[in-house]
């Protein structure tokens, strides 16, 4: 087993030492015309998108619009306008601040979770559908608030280690299942779409999480699908405590078995502070692992069209016991550099506990800041902004960039990234070892042309050819 240093990370470290020196930039205040502006050019397509499941009919209108594009020219206008100082703009009733700065992003990460809790009231309207206690929505207040989750979280996902202990038995069940799918597509029509993609990944999430017993169930996966689309009406929704009662019934009875091999297995001896509700975790885990498939999905699909980068993945196979974990660099950067051109959360959110000091002004308590990180993931001034080009990731340039954040950063990041690296590399390299795969549109993701800011991954299409 190979393990290494820390040579991809995203992250900014567990925990942050010192609080961020205050920032220099001073808010403005976005006119009700710019208002509007943002609310239909960002805040509408991106809730017609689907904030906590993606929504078919709202990614396919937000490709054809190229709604990230319009929304990162909207703020780059914006910011040309006012100055790179958080844009202050009030939203029915309530205060929020939309960060311009790389720097003032990163401070406000850095800054988690005080005084920027993570547990944003919005965020917790919709997540408490389906996790009233995880991590992300935890605030120090309750019993067993968000550090103990936290730690909780990060020792079971084992964070800031590249190869998870569990990774034998997870690189087992990914290449098993891979190597279904592609069975049943070669003998069938030899077509991935996202629908067989996506049933596939999901068998894969269940076994790793809860272990090979749960592989097919898919009612489990069904009810979470429900509780999260009514996460996406946010306040709107009523809450649906019979289905979430019913969902964490059927959920503890798998992790009662802590199948050996699985999460489960690990999360029942990792010891837990009193409050913590360690089965209260795994909802964001089931529902956070959707955004990894959509991540190895839309990274096969660019390598379909990129044979340059593909001829370096495939060196990567080609000296390596892939039945064995290996830490896959070059592959691992490529599903880092995807999710960094298509974050699979573009919106970061955080609410001040107490009074911000901006420049030469304060903001008040309570206010949100939001953090669009498409803004600064394709901000134009980077050579690589529409590219491909997972070199970053590998030689220090992301490291040293500011705000590239495809998994977030400071003390709120990712627990889950280096688990997901595993996943989703082991699932490609799966994938490409003995497969080409021919795109439906190869002029979609043409390697010569800058690369949509908007993809949409229901609509991905490959076949898949043995070579
Ligand atoms: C491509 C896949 C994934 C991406 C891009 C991703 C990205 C993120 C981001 C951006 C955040 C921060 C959200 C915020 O600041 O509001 C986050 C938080 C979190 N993620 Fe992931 N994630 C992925 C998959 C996973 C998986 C599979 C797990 C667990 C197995 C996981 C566990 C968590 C947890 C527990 C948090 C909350 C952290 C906290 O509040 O301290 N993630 N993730």
């Amino acid at each position: 087993m190979t393990s290494g240093d820390d040579v991809f990370t995203t992250r900014t470290g567990p925990a942050s030492p010192a609080a961020p020196p205050d920032s220099p930039h001073t808010p403005a205040r976005a006119s009700g015309r710019e208002t509007a502006r943002l609310a239909a050019r960002i805040v509408a397509p991106t809730l017609a998108g689907g904030v906590i499941i993606r929504r078919r009919t709202g990614m396919a209108l937000a490709e054809r619009y190229q709604v990230d594009r319009r929304a990162i020219a909207l703020l780059g206008e914006l910011r040309g306008e006012h100055g790179p100082g958080p844009l202050r703009l009030d939203v029915a009733g309530r205060r929020f601040a939309v960060l311009l700065h790389p720097e003032d992003a990163g401070r406000v990460l850095a800054g988690t979770p005080d005084p920027y809790t993570p547990a944003t009231r919005e965020k917790r309207a919709a997540l408490e559908q389906f996790q009233p206690h995880g991590v992300l929505i935890s605030t120090e207040e309750e019993r067993g608030g968000r550090d103990e989750r936290r730690a909780f979280n990060e020792a079971v996902l084992e964070y800031g280690k590249q190869t998870h202990s569990l990774a034998p038995a997870l690189v087992r069940t990914v290449r098993e299942e891979a190597g279904k799918l592609l069975g049943a597509a070669t003998a069938g029509d030899g077509e991935i779409d996202w629908r067989r993609f996506h049933t596939a990944w999901n068998r894969t999430v269940r076994r790793i999480v809860l272990g090979d017993a749960a592989r097919d169930d898919t009612a489990l996966t069904a009810m979470l699908d429900r509780l999260r689309s009514a996460g996406n009406w946010s306040f709107a929704a009523p809450r649906r405590t019979a289905l979430r009662d019913r969902f964490e019934r059927r959920l503890r009875a798998h992790l009662d078995r802590a199948e050996p091999g699985s999460l489960a297995a690990a999360l029942s001896r990792t010891p837990a502070a009193p409050g913590t509700d360690p089965a209260g975790q795994v909802p964001h885990w089931l529902f956070a692992f959707d955004a990894a498939g959509i991540a190895a999905f839309r990274t096969l699909a660019l390598l379909s069209t990129h044979g340059r980068q593909r001829d370096q993945v495939r060196g990567e196979l080609a000296v390596t016991d892939l039945s064995a974990p290996h830490l896959l660099p070059y592959t691992r950067a490529c599903v880092l550099d995807t999710v960094r051109l298509w974050p699979t959360t573009p919106f970061l959110l955080r609410e001040s506990v107490r009074e911000t000091r901006w420049g030469a002004d304060t903001l008040p308590a309570g206010t949100g800041f939001l953090i669009y990180a498409p803004l600064f993931h394709r901000d134009e001034a980077l050579p690589y902004a529409d590219r491909l080009t997972p070199e970053i990731w590998l030689d220090g340039t992301a490291r040293h960039t500011e705000a590239l954040l495809p998994f977030s950063a400071g003390p709120a990041g990712c627990p889950g990234e280096d688990l997901v690296l595993l996943a989703t590399s082991t699932a490609l390299a799966a994938l490409l070892e003995r497969h080409d795969y021919l795109p439906e549109r190869p002029a979609r993701l043409r390697p010569d042309r800058p690369l949509p800011r908007t993809l949409d991954h229901f609509s991905l299409r490959l076949a898949a050819l043995p070579r």
